[in-house]
């Protein structure tokens, strides 16, 4: 595969997404890209059979699309670039996967990351940036670029906290790839043959499958030149997946460059990081710099834990939502809730870990769909889980850690599952004794973030609040 190579960077680099740098004066130039950028690609590569007479959801589309090119035309955003997808240095066939998805203008992360994952000599990456803003593509393109298409044999390795977003993830790797020859395949539970050897190029998988298709001989790592982890700071935090993420490292070429991105990488998974990809390019943000400004948030004030569900049943009566994602602590209660909701007439499913894969990839599947349009879960799809359509997000319970400290990281993945690139959603935690709102204040004091009063006595107030942040 030919591809036009930026300049190899020299050294290290060490970069804040917020920098400015040359940004100002690139902003009359990138306006006029995305004058000329929102016509020009798609024109030339859609077939003429997609053409229809406009329907009313067209209408949200383009709305969306204005307000998308406002935001990147705003320096102050993470989905801010200055250069196209044009000047990044990717392959033409590349190049038409991604228009074709509708990408006009790289976000910020996107344009500072991929020149730097792209050059030779490969360097490994730490790449943070805020929830929903296009980190999938960037380590997607710098798989579909690096394999060498002519070898059979797997050569880029993702691995991932969950099945569902393995699956997500696939299908950004299909969209992106598909005018190029690359054959890509699930390291996920059920998904290879008893018997079978991977040949494809691209292998995208869960640790712990992952882990045990090597022992099987059915995972060759020889040819591995790219090792990603996307939500790297929980694929790498102790209590979570560390073990089983650095064994699979520890089998890889010591050559092979290393790929991590997240929206969040705490202070104490830092120095692992950073020893797990040694020399590596930085993109990070500061603490102040995580929150979604697209995202409003809220919290109603429960007399106690009976209280929150006739709260939830009370929002969902009354409020018009488009999907919805409600997350608690424990599997029983997702099932518990579940079952009083249906009974009370309310449309909702749940999904979590013990479910077995045929289940959970339906449940999933119906909710990205639209069929299903709440769903009520764990933290196994907090992360990384992208339908657009999730404009509520509730937290029925706060997140807290293993130990039972406030988890603000887990918080910031759970409401980034609205707002996602530039769309606008709330969240809203439920509070209902004076636990709950210590932890909850501590995630508003670490993430520095507005966390509103919506109240549990004015239904009127309460719906005229949220209508307009749902808006
Ligand atoms: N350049 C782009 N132009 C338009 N849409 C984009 C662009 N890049 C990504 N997107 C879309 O933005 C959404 C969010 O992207 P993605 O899932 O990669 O975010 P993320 O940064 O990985 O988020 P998270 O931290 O939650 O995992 C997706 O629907 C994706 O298709």
């Amino acid at each position: 595969m030919s591809k036009t190579s930026p300049a190899a960077p020299r050294g290290k680099l060490s970069i804040s997404l917020e920098d400015s740098g040359d940004e100002l004066d690139g902003l009359s130039q990138s306006i006029q890209q995305l004058s000329t950028a929102n016509t020009k690609p798609e024109q030339s590569i859609k077939p003429a059979a997609d053409k229809k007479e406009p329907s009313s959801d067209d209408f949200v589309e383009q709305e969306v699309e204005v307000r998308l090119a406002d935001i990147q035309a705003d320096p102050n955003s993470p989905l801010y670039s200055v250069k196209s997808f044009d000047k990044l240095g990717l392959h033409e066939n590349l190049l038409k996967g991604i228009y074709e998805m509708n990408f006009t203008k790289p976000s910020k992360i996107q344009e500072r990351a991929l020149p730097l994952l792209l050059a030779n000599p490969p360097r490994n990456m730490i790449g943070q940036s805020q929830s929903g803003t296009g980190k999938t593509a960037a380590f997607v393109l710098t798989m579909l670029s690096r394999v060498d298409y002519d070898l059979q044999a797997p050569q880029a390795l993702c691995l991932l906290p969950s099945r569902e977003l393995a699956r997500q993830t696939m299908d950004v790797v299909e969209k992106m790839g598909k005018y190029t020859p690359m054959k890509a395949k699930y390291a996920i539970k059920d998904s290879v043959k008893r018997g079978e050897v991977i040949d494809a190029h691209i292998v995208i998988g869960t640790p712990g499958t992952v882990a045990d298709l090597i022992r099987k001989r059915a995972l060759p790592l020889d040819n591995i030149k790219l090792l990603v982890l996307d939500e790297a700071d929980n694929m790498l935090s102790l209590q979570g997946l560390g073990d089983q993420t650095l064994r699979i490292k520890n089998l890889v070429h010591s050559d092979c460059q290393i790929i991590l991105f997240s929206a969040t990488f705490p202070e104490q998974v830092r120095t692992f990081t950073q020893r797990f990809a040694p020399e590596a390019n930085e993109i990070r943000l500061k603490a102040t710099e995580l929150t979604v400004d697209g995202i409003k948030q809220f919290y109603m004030d429960c007399k106690d834990a009976q209280h929150k569900f006739e709260v939830l049943s009370q929002l969902y009566s009354l409020m018009t939502v488009g999907q919805s994602i409600i997350f608690v602590r424990r599997r029983d209660t997702a099932e518990r809730i579940a079952g009083r909701m249906t009974s009370e007439g309310h449309a909702i499913v749940f999904l979590h870990g013990t479910m077995d894969s045929i289940e959970r990839d339906k449940v999933m599947d119906d909710f990205r769909k639209g069929d299903i349009k709440v769903l009520i879960t764990t933290n196994v799809i907090a992360r990384g889980i992208d339908i657009q359509q999730v404009n509520l997000v509730i937290n029925y319970d706060i997140p807290v850690d293993s130990e039972h400290r406030p988890d603000p990281e887990t918080y910031l993945h759970r409401i980034g599952r609205t707002g996602r690139f530039g769309r606008t959603g709330a969240s809203v935690n439920f509070v209902h004794n004076e636990q709950s709102m210590e932890q909850m204040e501590a995630i508003q004091a670490a993430l520095g973030c507005n966390i509103t009063k919506v109240p549990t006595d004015d239904w009127e107030q309460a719906r005229k609040i949220l209508k307009k942040a749902l808006k």
